[in-house]
């Protein structure tokens, strides 16, 4: 049995993806055309590549269908209700970095802080009648965090793209979202209220721990060697 690593399958993600693992001696590559989503590992024998859209890597992970996987951290974390049982993580891998932010418009020039957003919503909700809506798609992360710093006087709003642009359409008074130059949010006159990101993603390896390791222990450990990675722990290799 192969080990199978699943990357993302396009873009500037898999681009940097291949880089990383070129930079360590492993050669990436897709084979077959643009559009077909299989390629091959040179570098480490018994390595099977499985291109994948980024955000189902996680849910690949999880279920074991993947041995490793490369996709943000945010998506694992947003995914899986308790990551750490699902993955480990083995390498935070230096790129694809992105804040997950809450932000609301420039003019609400009485919120700069959640502390500031949560009286904002306690008045919101008492002239309108209903709860401060925040569009987001980070669900999972939104609400913990929301949870842990008290704020409950709100809804959140599904938004699976184009989410700063559901302030100007009405949709939403707040928006949490994933920035990185903050390019976006400045053309839709956001502003990021102050303190810590929700989450500050990264494109990170994780390898899956209900995966079949039972003839893939030894591939991970050669690949491990390769990569410069400690051999984590619960993987060990089977003889
Ligand atoms: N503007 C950005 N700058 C840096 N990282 C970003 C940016 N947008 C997204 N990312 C990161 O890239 C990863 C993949 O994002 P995205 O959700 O767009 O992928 P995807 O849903 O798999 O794409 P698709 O469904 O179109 O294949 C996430 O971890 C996210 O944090
Ligand atoms: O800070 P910036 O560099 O401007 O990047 C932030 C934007 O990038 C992502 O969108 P993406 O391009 O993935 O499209 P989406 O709106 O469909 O999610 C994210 O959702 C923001 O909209």
């Amino acid at each position: 049995m192969s080990l199978k690593l699943g990357v993302p399958s396009k873009g500037r993600l898999m681009e940097q993806t291949f880089d990383w693992f070129a930079d360590r001696g492993l050669r990436l590559a897709r084979t077959g055309s643009a559009r077909e989503y299989a390629g091959t590992v040179n570098g480490v024998d018994g390595v099977e590549l499985v291109l994948l859209s980024a955000s189902e890597i996680p849910r690949e992970l999880a279920a074991g269908r993947i041995h490793l996987g490369v996709t943000g951290s945010d998506l694992v974390r947003e995914t899986l209700p308790d990551w750490p049982a699902s993955v480990t993580e083995l390498a935070q891998m230096g790129f694809g970095h992105a804040d997950l932010i809450l932000a609301v418009p420039v003019t609400w020039v009485d919120v700069e802080t959640l502390d500031d957003l949560d009286a904002a919503a306690a008045a919101f909700r008492a002239r309108h009648g209903f709860r401060l809506r925040i569009a987001t798609k980070y669900h999972r992360l939104v609400r913990e965090h929301l949870r842990a710093q008290g704020v409950a006087d709100y809804q959140l709003v599904d938004s699976q793209g184009a989410t700063e642009g559901t302030i100007r359409n009405l949709t939403a008074e707040a928006v949490a979202d994933i920035t990185s130059t903050g390019e976006t949010l400045r053309a839709n006159h956001l502003k990021i209220l102050q303190g810590s990101p929700i989450h500050q993603s990264q494109a990170t390896l994780f390898a899956a721990r209900g995966a079949d390791w039972s003839s893939t222990g030894q591939t991970l450990q050669r690949l491990s060697d390769r990569l410069g990675l400690p051999m984590p722990t619960g993987f060990s290799a089977q003889v």
